[in-house]
């Protein structure tokens, strides 16, 4: 971030997406937007966050793209976040940690994002295998869609929100790491004033820019003096702008700029 800007770009190959590139909803497509976005952007992006799911709706040959994206992004500097949201039971959580920061795997990326409503003790195996490994998770506390406060803003009998929980295990997991730790939380820019600690000792992963409604403009009011440790993060945001690959890196340009003029950063 300190390097390449405060911004993480999505890779979400929405079938939409593929039309308005010209692209067809099948596998070339998908291949060939992703091929675009990596080779554009990889060498100038802090993160890219491919989407998992819009890779796993083509089957083996989706995944084998997503594979290729995640490869040639980390060769060319940028570090990937695997959105995956996985969340289950500890037993197969560790099948799931094995699939995406097990070194040897196929998909072994930077960074996976996580589901802690199982209960955050499931997670264990991955938090373990991260920290053994040299990579890092982002665990959901407070998401982007309207639909996430029901359940994350609802209080523990002690009267403490369910995210604030989840914010203060990961501060444990994150004590003593410097400059920050691994483990992070993805906290989406679109929910107004974030009302609970974000002071983990590590990143803010905050999807909802751009698509969703959020602006850098809202950063600051959202995370406050957490500001400096938040990834502000756009998928379709970004992506509308090509399939020219000048055109993405200018629209990256001005997002990284809008970004650093509110919250004071930007590489
Ligand atoms: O974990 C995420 O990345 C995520 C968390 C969240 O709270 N909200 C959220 O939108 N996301 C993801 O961020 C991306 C947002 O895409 P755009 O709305 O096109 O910028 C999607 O891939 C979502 O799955």
């Amino acid at each position: 971030m300190d390097e390449r800007g405060q911004l993480c770009v999505g890779i979400d190959p929405h079938a939409a997406l593929l039309a308005e590139w010209g692209l067809s909803d099948d596998i070339g497509g998908l291949e060939r937007f992703t091929r675009t976005v990596v080779d554009a952007l990889a060498d100038r992006v802090a993160v890219l966050k491919p989407q998992s799911a819009f890779f796993e709706r083509f089957g083996s040959r989706g995944i084998a793209v997503l594979e290729r994206a995640v490869a040639d992004a980390r060769a060319a500097g940028a570090l990937v976040v695997m959105d995956a949201k996985r969340g289950d039971i500890g037993s197969t959580m560790a099948a799931y940690a094995g699939a995406f920061l097990d070194k040897g795997a196929p998909l072994f990326s930077d960074a996976v994002t996580l589901s802690p409503y199982l209960g955050y003790g499931s997670l264990r195996p991955a938090l373990d295998l991260a920290r053994a490994g040299g990579a890092g998770v982002f665990v959901l506390a407070l998401t982007s869609n309207p639909e996430g406060a029901e359940i994350q803003r609802a209080t523990t009998a002690a009267g403490t929100p369910l995210a604030q929980t989840v914010l203060d295990r990961l501060m444990a997991e994150n004590a003593g790491a410097r400059p920050l730790g691994s483990f992070g939380a993805v906290v989406g820019a679109t929910i107004g004033e974030a009302g609970v600690d974000l002071d983990i000792n590590g990143p803010l992963l905050a999807p909802g820019l751009g698509a969703q409604g959020a602006t850098a403009a809202d950063l600051p009011r959202v995370f406050g003096d957490a500001v400096g440790n938040v990834l502000p993060s756009a998928s379709r945001g970004v992506l509308r702008h090509g399939p020219n690959p000048a055109a993405l890196r200018a629209a990256v340009e001005r997002e990284v700029g809008e970004i650093a003029r509110f919250i004071g950063s930007g590489g």
